[in-house]
């Protein structure tokens, strides 16, 4: 295996035997064979994990996520193939797992550490930056069996940031506590992604755009897609529409299929005509130096009657990351019952903060219904390009400061 691979996966799937006995079972987990009645959690792929790669697993609840990592991690036998890894692999994929619950907290770092291959010098070295990150108080001290989930999930991950993984396998659902301990995580991975190499179960399309440089989809235990973040979250948006409404002809997707991204889709029985910005003078803005007033103008098409249109927008950096979006039905605009063959012109009035150079793209849709529940008719990906020429000092985006007072409280 080359010294660039970190984890090569070749042909690994997972069968479980359906209505069998539950000795049956347990035998199914040691034999290769299956029957054709097995059902298939993860069928056989192979997956090949290079050094430095941040990958974003998706997919729906029970596409075979938490399966495809765990038989990566080897906590899971497969029923077929094989997987080598290349490095320290360190996971947070179930709650406690690896931890004695009679065990202190102490006593289980040492534990978990000595399972990851440590010394004693080791372990020594680094237990009171284990003991630091988790931040857990007295409760270090105790049994595990006495602490809540959230302080289980601090230790988990204390353990694996600080043992000089290489790769590192983490269900994000679990890697939840409070909002200071998620943002040390956050902190964390984003830091270990500069060098080390990730692979990171998410439902999250905004943090697998913002941490990962590529994303799997999982679709009933298969292998859909593998690409660019951007592109496979915003065909799983599309993917997510189409389960959730009575289905249109859909194209099929290989993996690494460069057209995976299919650029719009919908019901159709209403569609974007087209979409233009402008600045108070009416002229086209393709540019953007700095906060400014602009009007988005999108004109959309009915095929059908539609009693309830509903027109929306997001803005997205190079990415993908939405820095802003909105509605009619958020701008309190109620839009007009439409007759087949009517169109509509809508207008928002937007006050854009300046925007830190680059790239951005407005995507657009047109659906029937409100904002929480409707059909997707068409929808845009990258509808409208802008470049912005502003430097921003700090973060994302320019706002300016109004007003500056102070207040000199106390004098010697
Ligand atoms: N021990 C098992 N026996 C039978 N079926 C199983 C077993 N474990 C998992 N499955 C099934 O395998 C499929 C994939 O499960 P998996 O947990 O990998 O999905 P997931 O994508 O991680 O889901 P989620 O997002 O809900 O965590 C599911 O249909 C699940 O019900």
């Amino acid at each position: 295996m080359s010294s660039d691979v970190m984890i090569s996966a070749q042909g690994i799937g997972k069968a479980y035997a359906l209505n069998a006995s539950p000795l049956r079972q347990m035998l199914a987990q040691f034999r290769p064979a299956r029957r054709t009645d097995d059902f298939w959690a993860l069928r056989p792929l192979d997956l090949t994990v290079r050094r430095g790669e941040v990958i974003g697993v998706i997919g729906q609840n029970g596409s075979g996520k938490s399966t495809l990592l765990q038989l990566l991690c080897n906590t899971l036998n497969p029923s077929c193939g094989k997987v080598q890894v290349n490095g320290r692999l360190a996971a947070l994929l179930e709650l406690g797992a690896g931890f004695n619950l009679d065990f202190t907290g102490w006593e289980n770092i040492r534990l978990s550490a000595a399972l990851y291959g440590l010394s004693h010098a080791e372990t020594e070295q680094k237990i009171g930056a284990i003991a630091a990150f988790a931040d857990i108080g007295d409760f270090i001290d105790k049994p595990v069996k006495t602490y809540s989930s959230g302080m289980f999930v601090r230790l988990a991950f204390a353990v694996i940031a600080n043992i000089d993984a290489d790769i590192l396998v983490i269900d994000e659902a679990l890697a939840v506590g409070d909002v200071f301990f998620t943002q040390k995580c956050m902190r964390f991975l984003q830091s270990f992604a500069e060098k080390g190499t990730i692979l990171f179960v998410s439902h999250d399309s905004a943090s697998v755009v913002s941490l990962c440089n590529r994303a799997i989809l999982l679709e009933h235990g298969m292998l859909l897609a593998d690409g660019d973040p951007k592109t496979i979250t915003e065909y799983y948006l599309q993917k997510q529409y189409f389960h959730q409404q009575p289905q249109t002809e859909q194209a099929p997707v290989k993996t690494g299929d460069s057209a995976v991204n299919q650029g719009e889709f919908g019901l159709k029985g209403l569609s974007v005509q087209t979409v233009s910005v402008l600045d108070s003078a009416g002229e086209p803005v393709f540019q953007l130096h700095g906060a400014t007033s602009l009007c988005l103008n999108i004109q959309i098409m009915a095929h059908q009657d539609t009693a309830h249109p509903l027109v929306g927008f997001s803005l997205k950096d190079r990415l993908g990351q939405v820095m802003f979006g909105g509605n009619s039905a958020d701008a309190q605009g109620h839009l007009p019952a439409l007759q087949a063959g009517q169109s509509l012109q809508v207008e928002f009035d937007l006050t854009v903060p300046g925007l830190t150079l680059g790239d951005y793209m407005i995507s657009v849709a047109v659906g029937e219904g409100n904002a929480r529940n409707h059909l997707m008719h068409h929808w845009i990906h990258d509808a409208y390009a802008l470049h912005s020429t502003l430097t921003v000092q700090s973060g994302m985006l320019e706002i300016p400061v109004d007003r500056m007072r102070h207040h000199l409280l106390s004098t010697l």
